[in-house]
């Protein structure tokens, strides 16, 4: 079966059909031209919907493709070029995503493919955008649901271990400090149990909020689980965290969470990371501090203190056993 067999008319090829297609393209399309000498950029061809977004002049573009590429967001500008200088030495192809600013200054996100070819005196693309900001805005809202914890809306254990391995290696290389606290909440059991499980989710998700608006908007809030979180805070020695501990401590010990006189306390164990020091040996010594803390009657901070050092790593001084320092 050909077109013709199910088209009216004859397929007619002529230009003013290929300009009809061109305007109806769910996209653009186009040809950039590089000159070799100047390495000046201009768009000789640009078509299809959404053309006259951009609010510039195709003539002017004819010319010039600076007013095009001032459009791209700052830090997409610089990859977009990259992206054509090694079009231009190797001949392949250009694929790029980037941010572009319309003529009425919304921001879209763009994809771009085009292909290379020699001309006389340099080399020129043919090529399409798309946008795509629909398909973007989707992947970051999966990207977000794969990290946070439905219940509270902190991170998610999956997060925190990917962020804590991130930390981890950086404190290791450049010797920045790294804190780890562990929280739990004190006999939740009971809350559940007086007021319902509805009500103590409630409990969680304004634990959630409290630790949020007590740590610094690079810090990480993450729920490991149950009725216990893990707050990792980059750049922050443990003399520093314990005081932001025991200041959230106090805050939550404080807060009115609507159960009448149940107040709703926490436990805290913080480490911060020794040099060589890996992922899980940090979280178990933060987590054996929250025991300490549970141990030593609930509603307390328990920190490591600089006579808590490990003799299995460089520099560091023997220990007799696990040191704890409570506050409260
Ligand atoms: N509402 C609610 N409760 C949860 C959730 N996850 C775990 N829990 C409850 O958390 C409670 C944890 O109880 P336990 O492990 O005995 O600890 P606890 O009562 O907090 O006592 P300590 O930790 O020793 O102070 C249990 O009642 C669980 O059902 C949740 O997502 N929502």
């Amino acid at each position: 079966m050909t077109p013709s067999d199910v088209m009216p008319g004859r397929v007619d090829t002529n230009a003013s059909t290929l300009a009809v297609l061109a305007e109806r393209l769910p996209g653009v399309i186009f040809q950039l031209y590089r000159h070799d000498r100047s390495g000046q950029l201009c768009i000789p061809h640009l078509a299809g919907r959404g053309t006259h977004l951009l609010g510039l002049s195709p003539d002017e573009l004819a010319i010039d493709a600076r007013p095009a590429l001032e459009r791209l967001d700052k830090e997409d500008y610089p990859r977009l070029m990259a992206a054509i200088e090694s079009s231009v030495r190797w001949m392949t192809p250009i694929t790029a995503k980037f941010r572009l600013r319309l003529g009425n200054g919304r921001t879209v996100s763009v994809a771009l493919r085009a292909h290379p070819s020699p001309a006389e005196t340099g080399v020129l693309w043919h090529g399409m955008l798309m946008d795509i900001s629909e398909q973007v805005a989707e992947e970051a809202r999966l990207r977000k649901l794969s990290s946070t914890d439905d219940l509270t809306g902190a991170a998610n254990r999956r997060k925190l271990m990917n962020r804590l391995d991130e930390e981890v290696s950086l404190s290791n290389r450049h010797a920045t400090p790294l804190s780890l606290m562990i929280l739990d909440l004190d006999h939740f059991k009971r809350v559940n149990d007086t007021w319902g499980h509805l009500r103590g989710d409630d409990v969680l998700r304004n634990l959630a909020i409290l630790c949020k608006q007590t740590l610094r908007e690079e810090d990480l809030v993450a729920r490991l689980g149950g009725e216990e979180f893990a707050l990792l805070l980059p750049l922050t020695p443990l003399a520093h965290c314990q005081a932001v501990a025991e200041r959230l401590r106090q805050s939550i010990a404080e807060y009115d969470f609507g159960l009448g006189e149940g107040r709703v306390t926490v436990s805290i164990g913080i480490a911060e990371h020794r040099i060589g020091e890996t992922r899980d040996m940090l979280i178990d010594r933060a987590d054996r501090h929250l025991y300490a803390a549970k141990h030593a009657g609930r509603n307390r901070v328990m920190a490591t203190t600089t006579r808590d050092t490990n003799p299995d790593l460089p520099g560091q001084p023997g220990r007799p056993g696990e040191q704890s320092l409570a506050t409260k």
